[in-house]
């Protein structure tokens, strides 16, 4: 309109009639006042702040979350010549992966083991200096089951020989099973994918395992590795965690196993040092709110800050990922995957003595059972001549139920534990440390999330498929060792080699 009017003055002029040449420009004046006046609004103190916080959009790829995953996909596309930005919501690196210390003694209050198989954390933290030492084994350990105490000197405790049997049968049937599993993680895609998903493991066991013994050391093993009750857990779900962790004997294995080894000072320190690596571009207290993906561009928005960047990688647990808003829509068999993929539930716990006085007594430190809260146990302490200091977890059900109440009360009950399997030596500690996942707004539980029967074979088929420009990562899309700090690295490693790729 005011392009038009200006046109019309000048032709006016230039053709001899200047009064109305004038009365045009006077109009055109009077049309712009009202739209600077109409059109014009003032920016929000908000919106205010967030252009002048807008981040160099020239940035290639921003990562959410700062674990392992996001870590990892960060050196990756750095190394790539990317530009990157991670937000992390908490005040630290890591995740899942947190320090913490007891009477002096550095420990990990997150994830800490490393098996022989798991080459991809073992090269990265040797890369950083970090070294391993293996898990204390030396004698026996120990087993309650149902009030009653035993010893045993290898991976399988010592079961009644009906039970221990039916326990060899059952290890060999998931070996067999696991392996009709794609190795590509696709186990919505197994010719037995729709009868294993549509049972929990609690109903599979109820119905194929027949000794008392053997069903008790199956449910211990869930709860043992996924945190949860064998009631809540897909067949399917719990199949595929043994193939990703390479079987049963691996996962919970010592020597030879997942718990072969720990790191020295702690696995903490792998997030800590690649974080240095990076060298800046992480910004931490940074929870990422919402997600905006516009034409070329991802827009992301934390507490009073946007950033954009092309394309995005997502590296936090799905129930996080599922709480952020999305300004187009994730597709709804996505949406669905997200809601439907709860974390376990654990309290990592950490006791103190003087003396590690169970190696005197030729016992390993460590411990399952099946009838107390405090159910699974092992030795942490650095050396026979110091403090001896004992770690374990209450998971599952118990979790829950513990985290509702105070410190003071969880002590009491491990202590009572505690004594139940070491006795009276194991009343009196000098420290005690506990790290309650459950309560963690930025884990919403741990070590894994889980799925629910009908999931993987509604929804699975989405969970690592990108949205547009946003990637996903994290150790709950790995292919191999989802669940364990191998995961994650792995599933960062695959997200960056997505982004790199989409970016051709
Ligand atoms: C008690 C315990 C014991 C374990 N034991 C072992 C073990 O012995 N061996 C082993 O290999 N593994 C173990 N694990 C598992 C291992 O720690 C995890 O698999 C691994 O750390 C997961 O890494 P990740 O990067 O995928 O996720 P995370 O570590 O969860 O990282 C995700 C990050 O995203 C951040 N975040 C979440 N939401 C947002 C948001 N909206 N905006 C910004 N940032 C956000 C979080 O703060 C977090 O830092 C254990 C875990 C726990 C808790």
């Amino acid at each position: 309109m005011i392009i038009w009017r200006l046109s019309r003055a000048c032709f006016r002029l230039r053709g001899g009639r200047p009064r109305r040449a004038v009365f045009d420009c006077v109009e055109v004046m009077g049309l712009i006042l009202v739209n600077a006046f109409t059109k014009f609004q003032f920016p929000t103190p908000e919106e205010c702040e967030n252009t002048m916080n807008h981040t160099d959009p020239r940035q290639d790829v921003i990562i959410v979350g700062a674990g392992l995953a996001g870590l990892k996909a960060a050196l990756e596309l750095k190394q790539a010549g990317k530009r990157v930005t991670v937000l992390e919501a908490r005040d630290r690196v890591g995740g899942r992966s947190m320090p913490g210390e007891i009477a002096g003694q550095t420990i990990d209050l997150g994830g800490q083991w490393v098996g022989p198989q798991q080459t991809l954390l073992l090269d990265q933290a040797n890369t950083l200096g970090v070294k391993t030492t293996p898990q204390y084994t030396t004698g026996a350990s120990l087993l309650s089951l149902d009030g009653k105490l035993s010893s045993y000197r290898s991976d399988i405790p010592r079961l009644p020989f009906l039970s221990l049997l039916e326990l060899g049968r059952l290890e060999r049937r998931w070996a067999k099973e696991m392996r009709s599993l794609p190795t590509t993680a696709e186990p919505w895609l197994a010719v037995k994918a729709k009868q294993w998903d549509s049972e929990t493991l609690e109903s599979w066991i109820l119905k194929h395992v027949h000794t008392r013994g053997a069903r008790e050391f199956a449910r211990t093993i869930a709860r043992a590795v996924l945190c949860a009750e064998p009631r809540q857990v897909s067949y399917l779900c719990f199949l595929e965690y043994l193939r990703q962790g390479q079987g049963l004997e691996t996962l919970i294995g010592t020597q030879g196993g997942a718990q072969q080894d720990k790191f020295i000072g702690g696995a903490w320190r792998i997030p800590e040092r690649m974080a240095e690596q990076l060298g800046g571009g992480i910004v931490l207290n940074a929870p990422v709110l919402a997600v905006e993906q516009n034409g070329q561009y991802v827009t992301v928005t934390t507490e009073g800050r946007k950033y954009t960047a092309p394309y995005l990688i997502m590296a936090v647990p799905p129930v996080l990922a599922g709480k952020i808003g999305y300004n187009r829509p994730l597709p709804s068999k996505r949406s669905a995957l997200l809601e439907r993929m709860p974390m376990g539930s654990v309290i990592k716990i950490h006791v103190a003595y003087q003396s590690a006085f169970w190696r005197q007594r030729g016992l390993n430190g460590a411990v399952v059972s099946n009838d107390r809260i405090f159910n699974v146990v092992f030795d942490q302490s650095l050396d026979d001549n110091g403090m001896g200091v004992l770690v374990g977890f209450i998971d599952g059900d118990h979790a829950i139920a513990m985290s509702a109440h105070d410190e003071t009360a969880r002590r009491q009950q491990v202590i009572t534990d505690l004594v139940h399997y070491f006795g009276q030596d194991a009343a009196n500690p000098i420290d005690y440390v506990e790290q309650d996942w459950t309560a963690e707004p930025w884990s919403r539980g741990c070590y894994v999330a889980h799925t629910a029967p009908g999931v993987i074979t509604s929804f699975g088929d989405t969970l690592r498929e990108p949205c547009g420009r946003i990637h996903w990562a994290g150790t709950e899309t790995a292919i191999e060792w989802t669940g364990y700090l191998e995961g994650a690295l792995q599933s960062g490693m695959r997200a960056a080699r997505e982004v790199i790729a989409a970016q051709r």
